[in-house]
């Protein structure tokens, strides 16, 4: 059972040696981000600046960049990042916050795709978009259902030889081949800003500690969110407590709990 790659065992093995994880995020998230992974086993550092976040990079797991709050300066620190990973074989993770919504993010996705992200991770109408497709998100928040993207997110991983996860009700995984849909969450976590953002970073967590099966990796993140978050909206009375009580069931969930929970399917 221990050798079987279940999230639980994934979880295990992040926590028996947690991984440095660099997250280029938004001024937004950062803060919550960086709880969330700590409390789920993660090691954090939110370095961007251009002038060391490629030097950065090659000594961290795996890498996370997030164009949520994006300026000039952000995108070149971002670029060196990813190159410098590429450089040194280790993952990362692009989140394409409202790529779609002006001139400037659409010109910073296109370059960061050409420096070709192990995962992408993003809500349905940033994957419809980044496929091409027409999809009605509104800034940063999602108005397309994870079922109108999957069409999307498949073509999107085989397109970039990437792992694809799209996020919402219930989200959706896939390699381009194979494709799993993972249920659970709360319907509170939208109403939480930078949840997503927070989830990439984990994402990163895990594929740090799994580089060779992003796959799974990204899965477990999302499984991790799905029984965390849906352990912390059955007790929540609104998005404030929801989010502590979120930090507080990633910090308590143990593998056996994690992996009796879990809702995977094939899709
Ligand atoms: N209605 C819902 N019910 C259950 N879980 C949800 C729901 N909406 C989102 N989630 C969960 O919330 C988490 C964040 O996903 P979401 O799609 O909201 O990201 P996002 O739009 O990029 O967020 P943000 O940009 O605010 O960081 C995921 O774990 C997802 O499964
Ligand atoms: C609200 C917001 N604005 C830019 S990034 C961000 C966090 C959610 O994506
Ligand atoms: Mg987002």
């Amino acid at each position: 059972m221990q050798d079987q790659i279940t999230p639980g065992n994934l979880l295990r093995t992040m926590r028996a040696n947690p991984p440095l994880v660099q997250c280029i995020t938004n001024f937004v998230a950062m803060n919550i981000a960086a709880n969330v992974m700590l409390a789920a086993g993660a090691s954090p550092a939110m370095v961007h600046a251009e002038e060391e976040a490629g030097e950065f990079a090659a000594i961290s797991g795996a890498l996370t960049i997030n164009i949520g709050t994006l300026s000039a300066g952000w995108l070149r620190g971002m670029l060196k990042a990813a190159q410098s990973a590429n450089n040194a074989g280790k993952p990362w993770v692009l989140d394409p916050v409202a790529h779609y919504a002006t001139a400037f993010r659409r010109d910073a996705i296109t370059r960061l795709l050409e420096l070709k992200p192990t995962i992408i991770r993003g809500n349905a109408s940033e994957i419809i978009a980044l496929a091409g497709g027409t999809s009605r998100g509104q800034g940063v928040d999602s108005r397309d259902a994870v079922e109108q993207a999957e069409d999307s997110a498949l073509q999107l991983a085989e397109k970039h030889s990437c792992v694809v996860a799209v996020t919402g009700v219930t989200d959706f995984v896939t390699d381009g081949q194979k494709a799993k849909r993972i249920a659970g969450g709360s319907p509170l976590m939208p109403q939480v800003t930078a949840l997503g953002c927070s989830l990439t970073c984990l994402v990163g967590a895990f594929a740090a500690v799994a580089p060779d099966d992003p796959f799974h990796a990204t899965i477990t993140a999302l499984t991790v969110f799905a029984v965390a978050g849906q352990q912390a909206g059955a007790a929540a009375e609104g998005p404030g407590s929801f989010s502590w009580r979120f930090l507080d069931a990633l910090a308590a969930l143990t593998p056996e709990t994690l992996d009796r929970d879990a809702r995977i399917s094939a899709a």
